[in-house]
């Protein structure tokens, strides 16, 4: 079986709702098993300003599926969510991104895994930091743990833990 990780992101209201329903339709999935959840963080959007905050998190997932079918069903769900591609890192109802892939290095005309930015987003790493400390990112050859260690003092501060109630930590 292989192991992937999923990234999931929402900044259009209902954004809750958005993670929730791509959980289910991964869950739904008979070639894939979600084995671990990240918690949820309210972060800064990143590369476009002039949006909401998003809701990002992070998935660890069982699967029988190859990569790029793993691709397609992450954007048959972005697809049926409404997501709409408009503004180059816009306001998204929903976007899935294979973060990880096994330990493998892939580069196809669809897809590049690890996800090639992936190291220097605080939305990113702080959820997957919560699951998957000890993963090493086959690009970089880096253990999680020591990438999040890097930005977390200059761009920790952009991500909060984020709960229902609006409780959320730090
Ligand atoms: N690891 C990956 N996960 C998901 N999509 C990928 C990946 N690598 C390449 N892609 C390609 O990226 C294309 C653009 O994806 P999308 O519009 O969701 O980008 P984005 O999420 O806005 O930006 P970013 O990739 O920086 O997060 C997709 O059509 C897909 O083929
Ligand atoms: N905070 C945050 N910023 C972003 C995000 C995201 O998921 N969260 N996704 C982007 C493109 O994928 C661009 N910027």
């Amino acid at each position: 079986m292989n192991v992937a990780y999923i990234a999931l992101g929402s900044n259009i209201e209902p954004r809750k709702f958005h993670l929730d329903q791509a959980i289910t339709r991964l869950r739904q999935h008979q070639a894939i098993a979600v084995k671990k959840q990240s918690p949820i963080y309210e972060t800064k959007p990143v590369g476009y300003a002039d949006q909401g905050d998003f809701l990002n998190m992070v998935l660890e997932a069982e699967t029988s599926l190859d990569p790029e079918a793993l691709l397609d069903v992450c954007q048959q769900i972005e697809q049926d969510l409404g997501r709409k591609r408009i503004i180059p890192n816009g306001p998204r109802t929903i976007d899935l991104d294979i973060l990880a892939y096994n330990h493998e290095n892939i580069k196809t005309d669809r897809l590049i895994v690890p996800h090639p930015r992936m190291h220097e987003r605080a939305f990113v790493l702080a959820p997957l930091h919560d699951i998957a400390p000890n993963l090493i990112l086959a690009s970089v050859d880096k253990r999680v743990a020591e990438l999040w260690k890097q930005i977390e003092s200059s761009s920790g501060k952009d991500v909060s833990l984020w709960t229902q109630n609006g409780s959320g930590g730090e």
